[in-house]
């Protein structure tokens, strides 16, 4: 069987679709960041869809990997002529396999940072845009402020130095469109962040007005910055689905992307150099997004981390595992109904016990196979971004908390390191040691874990919280998790 590129495009088995417009024509417009599973199954699928449409074939994608791991993704692209499949995994068990064709370049940055700044800077560059995980914004969790201590930060500010971060890199090529009196291109953040765009705005400016105020107030007064909801649960790709997808679909790809069919883009439309018909596409463009990102990001994100911690230490090792326990249902369902739900401003037309259900039966898919594991990574990104406000919220209007810290009591206990069985737990943090060390003192000092101000701020001074947390914290060593969650669901 042929690996998948160009040339075996066209002897590919019927049952996998294929790009149906000529990727020769393509031309670039949009540079990406971040080319994960995430990028591929979304922003390049719905793009790809527009060009079978035989449109936006001017807003062709050249990938960029900045970190040295992209490596990785830079051969494979470079060995497939940047073609991979995206593979639909239905509920019933149904798959469905395409090969994309809108990633049509790829630059892998610590090679060459010039060749990515100069395509950047390229007047056919319209948009730049980032999935870079929550990590890649490099803000302070508490003070919200640029993190301008950062190592590659420090390199990237020092005089003359190449580039190593997508602040440099972008910094540098807007100040050469400047320079060049060449409009500067939107950046467009695609990454689970309350106001992706406005964070970029101030994450981005404040780079550069570090490098020079000039080019700081230009960027904060001309560069556009839309905000977006983004929604496709994409698990990390294994080895398990490159042989299914070589075994049923005859497709030979090093690097395929599997997802669940649900889709969901929602975007303000802010586009001053023009943007792909995305329209055409299914994305919804309107003027203000946050009520869908609040939607989004304190029901499913919230839920997610809902789910994991409890889960993992309950045994389970998949989302669908946990999902399908109508326990671990039912809390989801509580926590969304009485503490992330009366946070959210209102969304006209979306019918929100609906959406809750719909969450539900999306985690509940087998075949999506989404690892607890990839949603307990990087908590330290995640619990402060998405549960923390909704805690904050309800401590001000005297609303209900105590689902809320549950979860974070949950994170606490799987920081220990091991699950209920004694088997280790291989946490992934980028402040896994503080944490763990915390954690690891809980048995005696039971706020320990708590008293990380950088990630909790002052919730640890809240005694209505502390009360809550260590109800669950105690549970959670006393009687587990399953135990912990069941005292919870009877708090209804
Ligand atoms: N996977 C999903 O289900 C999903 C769904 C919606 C939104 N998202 C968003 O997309 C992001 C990426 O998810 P993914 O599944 O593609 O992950 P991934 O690990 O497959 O890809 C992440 C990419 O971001 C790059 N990256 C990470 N930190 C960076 C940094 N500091 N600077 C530059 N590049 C950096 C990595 O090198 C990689 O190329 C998530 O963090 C989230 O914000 C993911
Ligand atoms: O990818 P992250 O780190 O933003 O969050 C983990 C998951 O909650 C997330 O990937 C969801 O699967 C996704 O947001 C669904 O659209």
């Amino acid at each position: 069987m042929p690996q998948l590129n160009t040339t075996n495009l066209s002897t590919l088995p019927g049952n996998v679709g294929v790009p149906g417009y000529d990727r020769s024509q393509v031309t670039t417009g949009i540079v990406h960041f971040g080319v994960g599973g995430f990028h591929r199954a979304h922003q390049a699928m719905y793009l790809d869809r527009l060009m079978n449409a035989g449109k936006a074939l001017d807003w062709g994608i050249c990938g960029i990997g900045v970190l040295p791991h992209d490596k990785k993704m830079a051969d494979v692209m470079a060995e497939q002529d940047c073609l991979y499949t995206l593979l639909l995994k239905h509920p019933d068990g149904t798959r469905e396999a395409r090969v994309i064709g809108s990633v049509t370049e790829f630059l892998f940055a610590p090679a060459d940072p010039g060749a990515v700044i100069e395509k950047m800077a390229s007047p056919d560059t319209r948009i730049v845009s980032l999935t870079v995980t929550e990590g890649g914004y490099n803000f302070h969790h508490v003070t919200g402020e640029f993190d301008a201590g950062n190592p590659d930060v420090v390199h990237d500010l020092s005089p003359n130095a190449a580039p190593r971060t997508t602040f440099g890199l972008v910094a540098e090529a807007l100040a050469r469109r400047r320079a060049r009196g060449i409009e500067p291109f939107t950046v467009m953040s695609c990454d689970n962040i309350q106001g992706n765009g406005d964070v970029a705005k101030k994450m981005f400016t404040a780079f550069a007005a570090l490098k020079d105020p000039e080019l700081g107030a230009w960027m904060r007064d001309n560069v556009a910055f839309p905000n977006s909801m983004v929604d496709r649960i994409t698990p990390v790709t294994t080895d398990e689905d490159r042989s299914a997808i070589a075994k049923e679909f005859g497709v030979v790809d090093q690097w395929p992307v599997v997802c669940e069919p649900f889709e969901q883009w929602v975007l303000e439309d802010t586009f001053p150099l023009g943007r792909p018909p995305y329209e055409d596409a299914g994305v919804q463009l309107v003027e203000d997004v946050e009520p869908y990102e609040l939607m989004k990001l304190r029901l499913l994100n919230a839920t997610h981390q809902g789910l994991c911690y409890f889960g993992y230490l309950a045994g389970y090792r998949y989302a669908h595992e946990a999902a399908q326990d109508p326990l671990f249902a039912t809390f989801l369902l509580d926590y969304m109904d009485h503490e992330g739900g009366p946070t959210l401003s209102p969304l006209p037309g979306v019918d929100l016990p609906l959406y809750k259900q719909t969450l539900i039966e999306r985690y509940s898919n087998e075949h999506v196979r989404d690892t607890l594991a990839r949603l307990c990574a990087e908590s330290s990104d995640r619990i402060p971004k998405w549960l923390v406000p909704v805690i904050r919220i309800n401590l001000a209007n005297d609303g209900e908390i105590a689902r809320s810290a549950g979860i974070v009591a949950s994170w606490a206990r799987y920081a220990e390191g091991t699950d209920e069985s004694g088997q280790p737990i291989e946490v992934v943090d980028r402040l896994k040691e503080p944490l763990m060390a915390a954690a690891a003192k809980q048995h005696g000092d039971k706020l320990a874990f708590l008293r990380n101000r950088d990630v909790f701020g002052d919730l640890v001074d809240n005694a209505r919280f502390t009360q809550a947390y260590l109800r669950t914290l105690d549970t959670l060593h006393d009687k587990g998790a399953r135990a912990a969650v069941e005292a919870l669901v009877a708090l209804d």
